[in-house]
């Protein structure tokens, strides 16, 4: 992939994908390098064990990346529907597995994610595949949330947005500062939210107990 993909790029490269199956171009390429790291790590990459590991990396790295090739907003507009509600909807809980930029090391936890609707709202799940789509991508957290609330509230165009995201970095936890407890929570907001009370809303929404559900 030539196209420098770090900073906002939401462009649908779907064009980019391998019609022969879900792979994108340049796997057999992806896999070579992956040989020549092992060989680099002092690894023997011809031995049995290792003989399709960098095939696998290769297509695992596809996988965790796959948000370069989707269309976040076009997620949003397929499923927007009139509704005349104009309270807080809120989808929290939601998993985020994502690569630092930094490391490439994992970070995950969960985002929360808040909107009040402006004549439309969206599917929920919706929602939930926004946040896939950015976090399948080299992010840093603060971007990410970013993103996710920048998307919403261009596409839906509510009467504003709020999104919450709580971490852990494994570049912080296997390496480095080897902090196994340290939570990064990062947030966004726009429109209604900027009014404290709203933002207190939501974080007192975010405190109840669905774990009854
Ligand atoms: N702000 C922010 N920092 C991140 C994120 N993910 C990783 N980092 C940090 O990125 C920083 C990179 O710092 P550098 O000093 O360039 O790299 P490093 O020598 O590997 O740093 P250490 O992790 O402290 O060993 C580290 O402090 C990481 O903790 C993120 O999502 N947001
Ligand atoms: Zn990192």
């Amino acid at each position: 992939m030539a196209q420098n993909k770090g900073q906002n790029n939401d462009t649908d490269n779907s064009t980019a994908m391998n019609p022969e199956n879900e792979f994108r171009d340049g796997l057999d390429d992806l896999a070579t390098h992956y040989r020549h790291i092992l060989t680099l790590l002092g690894e023997d990459a011809q031995r049995e064990g290792l003989e399709k590991t960098p095939m696998r990396v290769a297509k695992a790295m596809q996988i965790l990346t796959r948000g370069y090739t989707q269309d976040p907003h076009k997620v949003l507009t397929d499923a927007l529907f009139k509704e005349d509600y104009n309270q807080m909807v809120i989808v929290k809980d939601i998993d985020v597995f994502s690569l630092c930029e930094h490391h490439l090391l994992p970070f995950y936890g969960k985002c929360h994610v808040a909107y009040i609707p402006n004549g439309y709202i969206t599917g929920l799940s919706k929602v939930a595949r926004v946040v896939d789509i950015f976090s399948h991508r080299l992010q840093v957290q603060e971007r990410l949330t970013q993103q996710i609330k920048d998307c919403i509230q261009q596409t839906l165009k509510p009467q504003g947005v709020m999104v919450v995201i709580e971490a852990k970095h494994m570049c912080m936890q296997m390496r480095g500062v080897e902090k196994q407890n340290a939570i990064t929570t990062t947030s966004d907001f726009s429109g209604v939210f900027n009014d404290l009370t709203t933002r207190q809303e939501f974080m007192s929404l975010l405190r109840g107990e669905s774990k009854r559900i």
